[in-house]
C-alpha cells in the first residue's frame, strides 16, 4: 500500500503564536518499505506520523494512503480505514491500566469481530513479541519494554498494511530494543510497511529510506538496502 504527499503542511495555533509543524511536505512511501525518521525535539516528528495514518489532517496539500483521499474524506472513512489498514504505536503506549495485556490487545477489534476469533490472534500476537506468560498481567506490572511490545502487538490486530511507530524503544536498555528491531524485521520481510519516528541513533540505523525533519521540512538522508 502506498502513500502520497504533496505540498502538505499543518500548523497549530495557539494563545501566542502559529506553530509551522509540517511545511510543504513531499513523500512517497512504496509498499513494504521501512522509513526512518529523525530529528529534533518539536522538528515535527508526530505530527507527521499523525498525518501519515489519517489520525490528523493536514490545513493544506494532497495526502492518499492506499485508496484513501485523506483531505475528502470524512471522520467515519478515516476511522474505518484506520481499522481495516493501519497499525500505530504511539510514544506512551496507551495501554488501558484497567485491563490485562491479553485484552488491552484485543481491544481495538472487540466491537467489530467475534471475541473468539479475536483472542486467538491475540494470543498468536503475544506470542510473537514473547509476552505470553505476562498475558494476565496489567500494565501497571509491566517493565518498559513490556509494555512497549503489548502495544505493538496490539497495532498488529488488524493485520495491517503499513505500522507507524512513534520512538519504539524510547527509554529501552540495549536488549529490549533488539527485541522490538527483530519483531519489526518480521513484520516487515511479511510485506507490512514501517513508518519509524525515533531519537534512537541504534535504531535509527534500521530502514531502507532515511528523513531527516527539521522546523517541519523533510530533508532525504539515504536509501539503503541493510533491513
Ligand atoms: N496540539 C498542538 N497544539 C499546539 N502546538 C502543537 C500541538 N502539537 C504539536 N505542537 C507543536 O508542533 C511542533 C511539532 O510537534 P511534534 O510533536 O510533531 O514534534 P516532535 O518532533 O515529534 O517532537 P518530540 O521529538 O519532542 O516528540 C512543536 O513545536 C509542538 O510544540
Amino acid at each position: 500500500m502506498q502513500i502520497n504527499l504533496a505540498g502538505i503542511s499543518k500548523s497549530y495555533q495557539t494563545n501566542v503564536e502559529v506553530i509551522k509543524a509540517l511545511d510543504n511536505i513531499n513523500l512517497t512511501v512504496e509498499g513494504g518499505s521501512w522509513l526512518t525518521i529523525t530529528g529534533p525535539s518539536g522538528s515535527g516528528k508526530t505530527t507527521l506520523l499523525r498525518c501519515l495514518s489519517s489520525i490528523e489532517q493536514p490545513d493544506v496539500g494532497t495526502l492518499t494512503i492506499g485508496e484513501l483521499d485523506v483531505m475528502q474524506s470524512t471522520d467515519e472513512e478515516r476511522r474505518t480505514f484506520r481499522r481495516e489498514n493501519l497499525g500505530y504505536v504511539f510514544q506512551d503506549f496507551q495501554l488501558f491500566d484497567q485491563f490485562d495485556v491479553l485484552t488491552n490487545v484485543m481491544i481495538p477489534l472487540l466491537p467489530y469481530q467475534p471475541r473468539l476469533v479475536i483472542e486467538k490472534r491475540a494470543l498468536e500476537l503475544l506470542k510473537l513479541v514473547n509476552l505470553s506468560d505476562r498475558s494476565r498481567h496489567v500494565p501497571s506490572q509491566l517493565s518498559g519494554g513490556e509494555k512497549q511490545r503489548t502495544a505493538i502487538a496490539r497495532a498488529l490486530l488488524n493485520k495491517p498494511n503499513i505500522i507507524l511507530c512513534d520512538e519504539p524503544t524510547g527509554n529501552l536498555d540495549g536488549e529490549n530494543r533488539n527485541q522490538i528491531v527483530k519483531i519489526l524485521q518480521d513484520i516487515n520481510s511479511q510485506g507490512v510497511s514501517i513508518i519509524l519516528v525515533t531519537h534512537d541513533p541504534e535504531l535509527a540505523k534500521y530502514g531502507n529510506k532515511k528523513f531527516v525533519l527539521n522546523g517541519g521540512k523533510l530533508i532525504h538522508h539515504s536509501t539503503l538496502n541493510n533491513n
